[in-house]
């Protein structure tokens, strides 16, 4: 011990040096860490202690190399200056570091805070003044009031500030992951300030009763016997190690700070790519300021209007403009936009090249935080293909692709508002149903794209006919519809408006039409109904038009025909007839009548096979009343085949009488079931499957049917007739058949029309074809037979005349089965 007390006494140079080293390495620590914008508020006051370690430091080593002592009295001055500087560097940081701690301690008394304001430095100006009257030295009064009152008490503050600072409630809170490390830095602080400060005391000169004979370094190096500049060098090295260590919190701050800006900036960076991605878009992206200047626009932008972002940068939007809005409806825009924040429609506009392009936009305002406005966003996509594209669908929807004619769609769609005004205005309005006359047969003899061309060039006749806010629409195939709106409010006057049209249609038909190669002749039917918003559905409307159409038709083609309810009628109950004759056959409704031919002797030679219909609730329908219909609906066919069977086996029922086995029935057959393919083995089925004698059944074709198709009517009559089945020309005179054309038929009957044989004896001209047509059959090597025989006169007149055979109500009007026999057994 002694030994290193020795060694101390006489290595005091290196101890005073090292005490000079660590305070100048302190304030030299201080000086160069990192302190600005840290959160700890002692980084803002370590520079009083830095400037307390680089000044005191400073002056331990000019006082070690004796470049300022107390020999010279300026160098001693010096030396005081140099002293109270350093200490007032200390004090200042101990007592704002203390005051600052305190301050954020609200459990501490204001009082207290107060005092280490101005008060304190009351306090040590009254020490100082104090001690320079007390002490008649006034360089040692100074020296001494220095250490006591400014370095002891500076030493203390700090220690206490340091103290402080480990409280979690002052600004220096340290976070847990810190603490457990630093709390020691500021414990040792703490100490080595408290030891500066009380062995700061020491070092004085007994002078008065502040610096009494005690506190010296003499006494305290015979009570302790150690220099006490040892242990003062020895607690600046502590501070300037605790002060050493605690600066480490502010590298670790700026760390902190570094990596934090390094992750903002990452994710600055990160939204920056993302906010790029998103404006990097198929849509259109503009945005304006308030003042509705561009600021931004992407590359769909540039690409969609063909404008660069140079060429639109701080560009009103209205560069886009095309015209085709009015200032009402952006007034509306910027209203909904104001209001609501945003506006989404479709706009017409003008990109770089002059070309007008529908654009679906968006506007949408963008408010800062405090909801003010600050830009707008327009998003923006063209679609003008898109409403093309939409266009085209529903121009194919309700249009018809051939004419380009509004189609029957379109047609109801008009229909349901002209309805509703035509009520409102009371004004008539009328439907044209225009069906093109024996369209059908053009079609099937030049082909389906000469019919085309037809329907073309009548869709551009019929529209020259009307006004434009008429409609004239194609149902399909051959049919057309006219809607005429804004009559007169007169039925009558109306109807003569309509006139005016229908003979324009009519007329515009007059001409031919250059369909390739052919002039064609057309002509229309035309039906027409009046509206004026009756309670009528569409379908009713164009009905009844359809129905006048037919009747038109039915008056022989070319003509024009208003809707009278009684057609509707007809047309109710022949709908109602046709269906009952659907089910007629499965409800075996019908019944075939026989009607006696016979020789002037009476004998009974055979029998016309008649159809009828027992309906339950009609009675007897007449054959007049549905053989038509049938004929129309194509029910004749099962009708037929039914007849031809049931005659078939009646024949076979008499074959096998021989009192019967010669009777003949003739049977009727309708063209329509004649002219189908498969007819002549339709029969020869039935036959073979009766085992009947062909030569008993008789087929009665009438002229019309053996004109329409004559050699292909031939050809199956000579089939027919080589299987044995005998045929009758049935209303033979009332057609055109010339003598060259009834040569060809290989027919074995004429039946004279009951028409020539009603007046047949008072008639002088119908007796002449009589007996021209007896004459003919005769020289022809044909049978002739007469029917509509009623009276004696006309059957003696016709036995007259040559003709063998007759039929009519004289021998029997037609009967079921059963009279006819038993009017064959009487004989
Ligand atoms: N395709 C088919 N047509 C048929 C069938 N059954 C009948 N018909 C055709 O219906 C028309 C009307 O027939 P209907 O009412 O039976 O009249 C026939 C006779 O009753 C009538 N007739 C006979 N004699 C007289 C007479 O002295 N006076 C008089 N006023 N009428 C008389 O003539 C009708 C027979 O005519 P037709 O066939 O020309 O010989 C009629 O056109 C039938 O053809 C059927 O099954 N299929």
């Amino acid at each position: 011990m002694d030994n290193f007390r020795l060694l101390i006494e006489q290595h005091m140079d290196v101890v005073f040096f090292t005490y000079g080293l660590a305070f100048f390495a302190l304030g030299l620590a201080i000086l160069v860490q990192p302190k600005e914008e840290s959160r700890y508020e002692i980084s803002q006051l370590a520079g009083w202690l830095a400037s307390f370690g680089l000044v005191h430091g400073t002056l331990e080593w000019l006082s070690l190399w004796k470049i300022i002592h107390g020999d010279s009295a300026v160098l001693s001055l010096l030396n005081i200056v140099f002293l109270l500087v350093s200490y007032v560097f200390l004090f200042e940081f101990g007592r704002r570091l203390t005051r600052s701690i305190l301050d954020k301690i609200p459990s501490i008394p204001n009082l207290v805070k107060r005092m280490l304001g101005a008060p304190i430095y009351g306090v040590v100006a009254l020490a100082f003044l104090f001690e320079l009257l007390t002490v008649p030295d006034r360089m040692l009064a100074m020296t001494i009031a220095t250490r006591y009152f400014l370095g002891c008490i500076g030493s203390f503050l700090t220690g206490i500030g340091f103290l402080l600072s480990i409280n979690k409630k002052s600004s220096m809170y340290i976070e847990k992951s810190v603490f457990s490390w630093s709390t020691k830095y500021f414990v040792l602080a703490t100490a080595a300030f408290f030891f500066y400060g009380v062995l700061s005391c020491f070092v004085a000169y007994p002078a008065n009763i502040v610096s009494g004979s005690v506190f010296n370094d003499q006494w305290f190096l015979e009570k302790f016997h150690f220099p006490v500049q040892m242990f003062r060098a020895a607690s600046a090295v502590l501070a300037a190690i605790a002060i050493g260590n605690i600066l480490r919190l502010f590298h670790m701050e700026v760390r902190e700070k570094l990596l934090s800006s390094l992750k903002s900036a990452k994710e600055a960076e990160a939204k920056l790519r993302i906010s790029a991605h998103a404006f990097d878009v198929q849509e259109g992206i503009l945005i304006t300021d308030t003042n509705n200047v561009i600021v931004r626009v992407n590359r769909a932008f540039t690409h969609i209007t063909g404008y660069t972002t140079e060429d639109v940068m701080d560009k009103n939007p209205r560069i886009l403009s095309s015209g085709r809005q009015n200032t009402s409806f952006y007034a509306a825009m910027w209203e909904s936009i104001n209001t609501n924040g945003a506006w989404k429609g479709e706009v017409w506009n003008q990109k770089k090249n002059g070309e007008y392009y529908l654009e679906d936009l968006t506007v949408s305002a963008v408010k800062d935080t405090h909801a003010n406005v600050t830009h707008y966003v327009g998003i923006l996509t063209d679609i003008t293909m898109n409403r093309a594209a939409a266009d085209k669908i529903e121009h194919q929807a309700f249009y018809d692709t051939l004419t380009d004619l509004p189609n029957r769609l379109m047609l109801r769609d008009r229909l349901t508002p002209a309805l509703a005004l035509s009520q409102r205005n009371n004004h008539n309005g009328a439907l044209l149903f225009i069906d093109l006359d024996n369209f059908k047969t053009l079609n099937d003899t030049l082909g389906h794209d000469i019919g085309d061309l037809l329907l073309q060039q009548v869709a551009e006749r019929l529209v020259a006919c009307v006004r434009e806010g008429d409609t004239v629409a194609r149902l399909g195939g051959d049919e057309f519809v006219i809607m005429l709106e804004d009559l007169s409010e007169h039925a009558n006057e109306a109807i003569v408006q309509i006139e005016v049209i229908g003979n324009k249609v009519l007329g515009v038909f007059s001409q031919s039409f250059k369909l390739t190669t052919h002039n064609y002749h057309c002509t229309p039917s035309i039906g027409i109904t009046l509206f004026k918003g009756q309670n009528l559905t569409i379908d009713e409307l164009l009905k009844q038009a359809d129905i006048a159409m037919y009747q038109a038709k039915a008056s022989g083609r070319n003509a024009m025909c208003f809707f009278d309810p009684q057609m509707q009628t007809n047309i109710t109950n022949r709908v109602a007839l046709e269906k009952d004759l659907k089910l007629a056959l499965a409800e075996n409704q019908f019944m075939l009548y026989y009607q006696p031919q016979v020789l002037h002797s009476q004998k009974i030679i055979g029998a016309e096979a008649l159809i009828r219909w027992h309906h339950p609730q009609r009675g007897l329908v007449p054959p007049v009343d549905f053989i038509p219909l049938a004929e129309e609906t194509g029910l004749i066919l099962p009708i037929g085949q039914w007849v031809l069977e049931t005659a078939c086996a009646q024949i076979k029922s008499w074959e096998d009488n021989e009192h019967t086995r010669h009777l003949q029935i003739a049977v009727n057959v309708s063209a329509r079931q004649f002219h189908q393919t498969d007819f002549v083995e339709q029969v020869s089925h039935i036959l073979s499957h009766n085992d009947i004698n062909p030569a008993n059944l008789k087929l009665e074709l009438t002229e019309s049917l053996v004109l329409g198709d004559i050699n292909n009517t031939i050809l199956k009559m000579r089939k027919l007739r080589e299987i044995g089945i005998r045929f009758s020309m049935d209303d033979f005179g009332t057609g055109y058949s010339s003598l060259s054309s009834l040569k060809k038929l290989p027919i074995n009957q004429l039946k004279i029309d009951q028409s020539f044989i009603r007046d047949i004896t008072s008639d002088h001209d119908d007796a002449i074809i009589v007996q021209t047509i007896i004459a003919m059959a005769t020289s022809l090597g044909m049978e002739v037979i007469a029917e509509g025989v009623e009276t004696e006169e006309q059957r003696a007149f016709l036995e007259l005349l040559g003709c063998p055979a007759i039929q009519g109500y004289l021998f029997g009007r037609p009967m079921p089965i059963e009279q006819f026999e038993a009017l064959l057994k009487k004989g």
